[in-house]
């Protein structure tokens, strides 16, 4: 387990220079200040489920982080929602799947854009899934890259703590558009 952590750990920190560079952003900030005690990896168990669609595996979400390298098992239920549509990840064999998370979005300034998601349970079978999560430290300030920003400057740990504070009042998260400028 500690041998694929590490594995996946340089991974995402790999695909998140590649994808600041992309936008011009040569820069070492993930390796900077993505910290191993602040990502981790949730194993993920879902029944089957009889009430399926009517009863979500995981309920439509974005990921609180700058991204999330997923692998699911051969069950399928995976969708995203693209151009207000729910499209199904079919699953792969040998596959890993790249979510962009919310400070992704606001670090590009909305160029990359966390990707809202939501699994529908099997009526027949249980699925599986492994999700690792590239997170900073709490005191990392998330800055929009390029002119005119749209979103404010803020630290990991007031984005956390205002998605905490939205579920505890508001029973779900509001997320990116709290910080909207
Ligand atoms: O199980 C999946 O395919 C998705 C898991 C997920 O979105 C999460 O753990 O945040
Ligand atoms: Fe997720």
């Amino acid at each position: 387990m500690k041998q694929c952590t590490t594995i996946v750990a340089n991974l995402a920190e790999e695909l998140a220079e590649i994808l600041a560079e992309m936008l011009g952003q040569k820069s070492n900030f993930f390796k900077e200040n993505c910290v191993p005690s602040m990502c981790y990896i949730r194993m993920n168990r879902y029944p089957a489920c009889p009430f399926s669609p009517q009863v979500f595996g995981l309920m439509p979400h974005t990921d609180s982080d700058f991204l999330t390298i997923l692998h699911q098992d051969h069950v399928g239920g995976l969708q995203v929602l693209k151009d207000g549509k729910w499209i199904d990840i079919n699953p792969k064999q040998d596959t890993l799947i790249v979510l962009i998370g919310d400070l992704f979005q606001a670090w590009s300034n909305g160029v990359y854009k966390s990707v809202e998601h939501r699994v529908i349970a099997n009526k027949q079978f249980e699925r599986f899934s492994t999700a690792y999560f590239l997170c900073p430290s709490y005191e990392t300030m998330i800055e929009s890259r390029g002119e005119s920003s749209v979103y404010k400057r803020f630290s990991f740990r007031e984005f956390r703590q205002q998605v905490q504070d939205d579920v505890k009042r508001y029973g779900h998260k509001i997320g990116l558009s709290r910080f909207i400028l």
